[in-house]
């Protein structure tokens, strides 16, 4: 991986910080409220809601299985309105989402942890819609959120951690092509034993996202390789 914060200017990683309440002392983190069997279209998972104390915001992982132990097949997603609900092809998010649930199930045992506030890489929905704007203007996707002012990438991933850390995923497989995903969940203290690739077939609406992705955020994207010419 490529250092890119000279390349795409600030805010890329912001992923350090430790909350700390006015005496200094650590905020508490995820609180586990109430578990729920799930039916799904891809089997049944259980829903456990949390609370992030330090955000109030909701946040829900879906586990498949027996979560907890070593090697646990973990998807952490960002949230994406446009994609994961509506079936927005301007990016692969639902796709990701879908192809993510089925892997899990195929496995028997897994974990999706599902980040809400991640929408727009962290920016807001309102956000993400002006730079899919400039995009359909023609600039690229790490050149739509400079324009605005916005971090290129502002999320961070502690409650993604505490989630996993409260489930007793002792290590995962992490379902992800981004690097500085499976980096950031290290630095709070996930042991990634291996990135498993979360490859969907491209499609003509996405294909220039997608190399914007490769390019510039040094996505793992090694089957957009020879589709030159396809789009
Ligand atoms: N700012 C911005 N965010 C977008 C755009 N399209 C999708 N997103 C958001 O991007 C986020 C997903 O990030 P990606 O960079 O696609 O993928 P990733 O989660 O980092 O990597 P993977 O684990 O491989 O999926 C979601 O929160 C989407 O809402 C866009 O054009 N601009």
């Amino acid at each position: 991986m490529t250092d890119l914060d000279d390349d795409v200017g600030p805010g890329l990683g912001p992923d350090l910080g430790i909350a700390l309440d006015n005496a200094g002392r650590e905020i508490a983190g995820v609180e586990r409220v109430v578990e729920v069997r799930l039916p799904t279209t891809y089997g049944e998972f259980r829903a456990v809601g949390y609370l992030d104390h330090r955000g109030e915001i909701e946040q829900v992982a879906l586990v498949y299985g027996e979560a907890a132990g070593e090697l646990t097949l973990t998807r952490v997603h960002s949230e994406c309105l446009t994609g994961d609900v509506f079936g927005s092809t301007h990016c692969e998010c639902g796709d990701q989402l879908a192809a993510a649930l089925r892997a899990i199930v195929a496995a028997g045992r897994g974990v999706l942890v599902y980040l809400q506030g991640h929408e727009g890489r962290g920016i807001g929905l309102l956000a993400k819609l002006r730079a899919m704007k400039l995009q359909d203007d023609g600039l690229d996707t790490v050149e739509a959120n400079i324009a605005l002012g916005l971090p290129v990438d502002a999320r961070e991933y502690r409650v993604a951690a505490e989630i996993l850390r409260d489930l007793d995923v002792r290590s995962v497989r992490l379902l992800s092509n981004n690097p500085r995903k499976r980096a950031a969940l290290l630095r709070h203290g996930i042991a990634v034993a291996e990135q498993v690739p979360l490859l969907v077939a491209p499609r003509a609406e996405n294909i220039r996202y997608l190399r914007a992705k490769r390019e510039r955020l040094d996505h793992d994207l090694p089957h957009l390789d020879g589709i030159h010419g396809l789009f």
